[in-house]
């Protein structure tokens, strides 16, 4: 008889946030009095349908055992990578390792992101689980698009018809995610998100409407914006 596949989550948490000039790494800055990856990880300890959550964090992190996480499902550290697409694929290898299957879903979500609703994790889950590949939250573009000539002028607007920003999470069957993720490290190819590994080995990921509430903490700004979104819910 064929197993039921399980859920589990995948937070890379092991960036340097070189963009956020901040004295930490920003998934340890405080917002609305928790820290960032604290609010990051919340909707997958509170998901019922979620089994784990393997972190990637980086080596030595002192941070993380200041952190106030309560976990009544197991909590898996792995080690973080050079880059995003390396301490992703450490997280899918100790997963695979405490006894996920290859064909368990697992949802990828940047640390960066404290802003997921449950809302959007249950419609990312509901709308593709029967799925054969998995897929992506994602936004569509609202602004006119441009790129530059490399020396501050307008060379070109660029067709936003059809154009999605990615978010997170990104759901894929585990061993078909770190299989392609694996091919792409090895190809040289260091995509920023798991859904480019999946096209590049010619798989169609469904895009799947989010939030543009959900956005990723990259500049200081964006800390910023994230504070009125949690001030608006408490
Ligand atoms: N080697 C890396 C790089 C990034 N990340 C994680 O991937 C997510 C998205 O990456 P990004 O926003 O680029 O974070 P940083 O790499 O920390 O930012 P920067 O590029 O400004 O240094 C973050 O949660 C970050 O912690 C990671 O786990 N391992
Ligand atoms: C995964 C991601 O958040 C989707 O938009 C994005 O690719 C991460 O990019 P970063 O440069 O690693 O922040």
């Amino acid at each position: 008889m064929a197993t039921e596949s399980r859920y589990w989550a995948v937070i890379p948490a092991a960036g340097v946030g070189q963009r956020m000039q901040a004295d930490r790494p920003k998934q340890y800055l405080t917002l609305a009095g928790k820290a960032v990856l604290e609010r990051s990880v919340q909707p997958f300890l509170m998901h019922s349908a979620i089994a784990g959550v393997a972190l990637a964090l980086q080596p030595h992190d002192p941070w993380f055992a200041e952190l106030d996480i309560r976990a009544s499902k197991p909590l898996l550290i792995a080690p973080g990578g050079a880059e995003r697409c390396h301490s992703v694929c450490h997280a899918l290898e100790v997963l695979l390792a405490s006894g996920a299957q290859e064909q368990d879903w697992v949802l990828v979500h940047d640390a960066a992101r404290p802003c997921l609703s449950q809302t959007d994790l249950d419609r990312l889950i509901e709308a593709l689980s029967d799925d054969a590949v998995g897929g992506i939250l994602a936004s569509p573009v609202g602004d006119t698009l441009k790129r530059d000539d490399g020396a501050g002028q307008i060379a070109q607007t660029l067709d936003r018809t059809g154009v999605w920003r990615a978010l997170t999470p990104q759901m894929f069957r585990l061993g078909m995610l770190h299989q392609a993720l694996s091919s792409a490290i090895a190809g040289g190819a260091l995509v920023t998100d798991e859904a480019g590994a999946m096209e590049r080995a010619g798989y169609a990921p469904k895009l799947v409407a989010g939030s543009a509430r959900n956005i990723k903490i990259t500049r200081p700004e964006d800390l910023e914006l994230a504070e009125f979104y949690w001030r608006s819910k408490q």
